[in-house]
């Protein structure tokens, strides 16, 4: 279980992060989502004890996680700066993380080889940046981690990798209930993979549910009527967005389906469909709501 309680970072003149409260249960996959700038980056820094917050507390299973040693051995961070020594090989990196890691896995490394299909004597810094990440993803599941902290993990794996390295990690949450917060702004992705959301902006949570309920309060409306939409109706709904299109009005609603559609068959529409939203168009409306506008590209 991951908690981030009030914590605040601040660099020279800039808040990265105020007053953030962040909660991961055990067992999940949890995806952090947020435009640039929001201050992902930083938390994830917290997380893996790179910084020091300023106030606050960031716990790991309820320990502090800076400066823990216990905790770092049951981390693995992937993220897009990822450090192999100049010289070694993927043999030799497997053999100082074996050192490194009290639960390395030398029979899940080698099962691994089927998967990942690369020459454990070739240098990992001279492959590919594809390939890299693969090695990365490679050695963080044979150290069996508690906690996986992804930063836009699978950003240069190509469309066959990246679904056999989700696989791989899905089958650890499932089979050793390790606990996953993964940062994207690949929203398709993360709908595919997180039981939860957390959407931050300037440098707080903003919204954190399951991906059900996030996508649960949010609903497009195609509704017609003989005439125009009446005024009333606009009023008793919390419209967040709204567009017409000859004599049909395609409308975002926050609020309960149910209720929507009570509200709208009351003024006997013509048409009134109620469609599932994708999570990149929560993204944009929750956020559009709180001031972070986007062009109306979506309806
Ligand atoms: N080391 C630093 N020194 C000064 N300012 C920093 C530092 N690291 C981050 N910041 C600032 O903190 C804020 C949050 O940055 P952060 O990298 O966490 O954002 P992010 O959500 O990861 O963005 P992106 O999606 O673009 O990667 C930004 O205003 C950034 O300029």
């Amino acid at each position: 279980m991951i908690e981030v309680k009030n914590v605040t970072k601040v660099f020279e003149d800039t808040k990265a992060l105020d007053n953030l409260c962040l909660h991961v249960k055990k067992g999940t996959v949890y995806g952090l989502i947020g435009p640039n700038g929001a201050g992902k980056t930083t938390i994830i820094k917290h997380l893996t004890g790179v910084y020091k917050q300023d106030a606050g507390e960031v716990l790991i299973d309820g320990n502090n996680v800076y400066e823990n040693i216990k905790l770092k051995n049951k981390t693995i961070c992937i993220g897009d700066d990822l450090y192999f020594f100049p010289t070694y090989t993927i043999a030799d990196m497997a053999k100082f993380y074996a050192g490194l890691y009290p639960d390395w896995d030398w029979v899940r490394y080698e099962s691994l080889k089927e998967v990942f299909k690369i020459d454990t004597k070739r240098r990992v810094r001279k492959l590919s940046k594809g390939m890299q990440k693969q090695v990365a993803f490679w050695l963080g599941i044979c150290t069996k981690p508690d906690v996986m902290i992804l930063d836009e993990p699978v950003d240069g794996l190509d469309p066959v990798m990246r679904r056999n390295v989700w696989k791989l990690m899905l089958q650890d949450v499932a089979e050793r209930d390790i606990t996953v917060l993964v940062s994207s702004h690949n929203l398709r992705e993360l709908e595919d993979v997180c039981d939860h959301v957390g959407i931050m902006f300037g440098g707080k949570i903003v919204l954190e549910k399951s991906l059900d309920d996030a996508k649960g309060n949010i609903h497009k409306v195609q509704a017609a009527f003989s005439g125009f939409m009446p005024d009333e109706l606009t009023q008793e709904l919390n419209v967040l967005h709204s567009e017409q299109f000859g004599s049909v009005y395609s409308l975002i609603i926050k609020g309960d389906s149910g209720e929507i559609k009570n509200k709208i068959a009351a003024y006997s529409p013509l048409l009134c469909d109620i469609l599932p939203l994708t999570l990149e168009e929560v993204f944009i409306y929750e956020l559009g709501g709180i001031g972070y506008e986007s062009a109306n590209i979506l309806l």
